[in-house]
């Protein structure tokens, strides 16, 4: 089937092809404009309860690198925040640049991040991960932006599996890793419905953008681009620039938690 990528052949200018709802009325990324973001005193606190037992593998998807969690019972959830009912941790995963002067996959005011972090919850409502990932109301991914600044001693663990797992497919066990580590000391938001940022590009996702960022030291940053889009044997294509650019924002509003 159709492979898509970041490349020059395969990447965001031609997913349209495959997959016609990437010039969709609720797209993701989209350039998070602050000064029109509106206050919402109705939006709760993010709540995010994270139980690191049910970490499981660390994967080399071909487009980037993945914690996955069990989901078959509610022991990793978010609640609160824009959303209603309880939503269950699937995964977390990374976009980042070739370079630190890019690689975020949302924009502040046109500004690039060098990472974002994305964590990818289910609506419980939905029998499984796959249904609800159909449903305009099914996934909510809570996005955190990377900062060039002090070592992460807690991303530290992730980049320490990245060696073994270096090429697409690979993958390994990943266990008692607590992804609460790897936010922010304040969990404001700005919220908006959107989509999945990679095909299938569905419009399923309500996005959560913390406004705080985490840090990662420039040879953190390094580490994520050792890795590699290509599978053993065939010729190295080293992982960067995985981040799709800001989609129009059409007919959305975006809110925030905090004024
Ligand atoms: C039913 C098909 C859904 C495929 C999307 N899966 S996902 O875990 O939500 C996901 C989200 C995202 S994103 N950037 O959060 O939209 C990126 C990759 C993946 C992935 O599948 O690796
Ligand atoms: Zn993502």
């Amino acid at each position: 089937p159709h492979r898509w990528g970041y490349g020059a052949d395969d990447g965001p200018d031609t997913w349209h092809e495959k997959f016609p709802i990437a010039n969709g009325p609720r797209q993701s990324p989209i350039d998070i404009v602050t000064g029109e973001a509106q206050y919402d005193p109705e939006l709760r606190p993010l709540i995010l309860r994270y139980d690191p037992s049910v970490s499981m593998d660390i994967i080399n998807s071909g487009h980037s690198v993945q914690v996955t969690f069990a989901d078959d019972e509610d022991t990793s959830t978010l609640t609160g925040g824009p959303i209603t009912g309880t939503y269950r941790l699937k995964q977390f995963h990374f976009h980042w640049g070739s370079s630190d002067d890019k690689g975020s996959e949302h924009t502040v005011d046109g500004k690039l991040y060098p990472a974002e972090l994305h964590l990818v919850h289910w609506n419980t409502t939905y029998p499984n991960f796959g249904e609800a990932a159909s449903k305009s109301d099914g996934l909510a991914v809570v996005g955190v932006f990377l900062e060039i600044g002090d070592e992460n001693p807690q991303l530290q663990k992730v980049l320490d599996a990245l060696d073994v797992i270096k090429a697409k497919a690979a993958q390994t066990s990943f266990a008692d890793f607590d992804p609460t580590m790897l936010l922010p000391s304040t969990l404001d938001y700005w919220t908006y419905d959107g989509s999945l940022t990679t095909p299938p590009l569905l419009e399923s996702v309500t996005w959560i953008v913390c406004k705080k960022s985490i840090s990662a030291s420039s040879a953190q940053m390094e580490k994520f681009r050792g890795l590699l889009f290509s599978a053993e044997g065939e010729p190295e294509c080293y992982m960067a620039d995985n981040y799709r650019p800001p989609q129009p924002l059409k007919d959305r509003k975006v809110r925030t938690s905090s004024k």
